[in-house]
């Protein structure tokens, strides 16, 4: 029976979720897209949606059903993902869908949390920051499907749902636990269904975390996830379970990387593989073309598949983005490229690729769907928030990063290299 059930809007969201909740003593499995089985034994099972992007009703209903199936394991509490970066539009889907849990729970209000400060995502007067920039200058606002235009997070989730938003200030949060209790339910009293919480430091999210012990929902990113199981074993339910938590199989196989996400980080690590690694970049701009550009990514890696990663790329800067868009619209754009990029995944485990890296949180659930994966097992980290994973079915070792996570040498250092 899993302690914490988890729905995260996209696959390497939960992965970075359940890489959290691992390293937090917990054991962690990812499952892909709605249960329709029994769910796998673990104190955490994250449901990996992708609905981040999906039409609003598409994204409620699915994340419903998520709910539904982690209630009937005995899920104790339930964890709704999002990204560190609030990734949404003006329709949803982090409003509709929590407004949705919100109902189906009973609870009346969630915290809402995206800080990662690990990761640069800091939280400070409602107003969200990637480094040293707010989100809204931080090149989010350039993202190829969920341009994020504004940093003020209360203003941005209020125009998402039908409740109304409030804010537990830094001030609060400084000083600790019973105060921050105290100030979400003086705001649950008040009527607001949400509120966003302040988060510099990793101290600050485990401090919400505590607060949050008998919350019947939480919402956020993997950060406010940190003091969960601390919760779980103060309760005398989640045993010590040490390093046993992340062990996978052996890993074997030629080695990939294949990347469709357009972030910052991720065209820097394309750029440092170019000098270190077989790279390909793909000109989808050129080449609108999905049996083209397969055709051309498996001519090329044909005679360079080895215990050195290949690395194919088909991300581009915001302006050729936005090129390929105008031409094709942006659901359709997007499309192309995850299709182009699951398909040539598909081809290179059949040619016997066993450890891949896949960089972009839409391209991965593209990836993993085409591939077949039901579940992933988590094991160690390899940068702050990206762990390799194994999935059983079809028996592959499995790198999910989110766009914006790694360092410059990510490409490399996931293989040892
Ligand atoms: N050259 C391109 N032109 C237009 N769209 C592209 C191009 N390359 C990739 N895309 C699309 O951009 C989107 C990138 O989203 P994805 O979620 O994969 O990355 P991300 O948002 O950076 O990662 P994360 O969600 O993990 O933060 C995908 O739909 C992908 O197909
Ligand atoms: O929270 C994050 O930034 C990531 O886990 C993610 O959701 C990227 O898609």
């Amino acid at each position: 029976m899993p302690l914490l059930g988890c729905i995260a809007d996209d696959f390497t969201g939960a992965t970075d979720l359940a890489n959290t909740l691992v390293k937090g003593g917990m054991t962690a499995v990812q499952v892909i897209g709605v249960p329709t089985g029994p769910l796998p034994e673990a104190d955490a099972v994250i449901v990996a949606l992708k609905s981040r992007t999906a039409p609003v009703r598409e994204a409620v209903a699915e994340s419903l059903a998520a709910c539904e199936a982690l209630l009937a394991a005995g899920a104790r509490q339930i964890f709704f993902k999002y990204c560190s970066t609030f990734d949404s539009t003006d329709e949803g889907n982090i409003g509709p869908v929590a407004d949705a849990l919100v109902r189906r729970l009973d609870c009346g209000f969630a915290l809402a949390n995206p800080a990662f400060p690990t990761n640069g995502r800091t939280i400070y007067q409602g107003h969200l920051f990637v480094g040293g920039a707010l989100l809204n200058e931080s090149g989010m606002e350039n993202h190829p499907l969920t341009p994020m235009r504004d940093a003020n997070l209360v203003r941005v989730l209020s125009r998402q749902t039908d409740g109304t938003v409030g804010l537990v200030p830094f001030a609060v949060v400084e000083q600790g636990a019973a105060a921050i209790r105290r100030a979400m339910t003086g705001l649950k009293e008040g009527g607001r269904r949400y509120a966003i919480v302040d988060a510099v430091t990793d101290a600050h999210l485990l401090a919400i975390g505590e607060a949050a012990a008998k919350h019947a929902l939480i919402t956020g990113g993997s950060g406010v996830a940190m003091g969960l199981p601390g919760n779980f074993r103060a309760a005398g339910l989640l045993p010590e379970r040490g390093a046993a938590a992340s062990e996978l199989p052996p890993a074997q196989g030629y080695a990939a990387v294949l990347a469709g996400s357009c972030s910052r980080a991720t065209l820097g690590q394309i750029g440092y593989a170019r000098d270190h690694a077989h790279t390909l970049e793909l000109d989808v701009l050129a080449t609108p073309d999905v049996a083209a550009l397969q055709r051309q990514a498996l001519d090329w890696a044909a005679d360079k598949l080895g215990e050195a990663p290949v690395v194919i790329a088909a991300s581009a800067p915001p302006e050729r983005v936005a090129a390929l868009q105008a031409r094709l619209g942006r659901d359709k754009a997007g499309a192309l490229v995850e299709d182009t990029l699951a398909g040539i995944a598909e081809a290179l485990v059949a040619r016997g690729v066993g450890r891949l890296v896949v960089a972009g949180g839409e391209t991965s659930g593209a990836v993993v769907s085409r591939l077949g994966v039901r579940s992933l097992r988590i094991g160690a980290e390899i940068d702050p928030g990206v762990p390799w994973t194994y999935a059983e079915v079809p028996g592959l070792h499995l790198a999910l990063k989110s766009g914006n996570f790694g360092a410059r040498d990510f490409f490399l250092k996931a293989f040892g290299q």
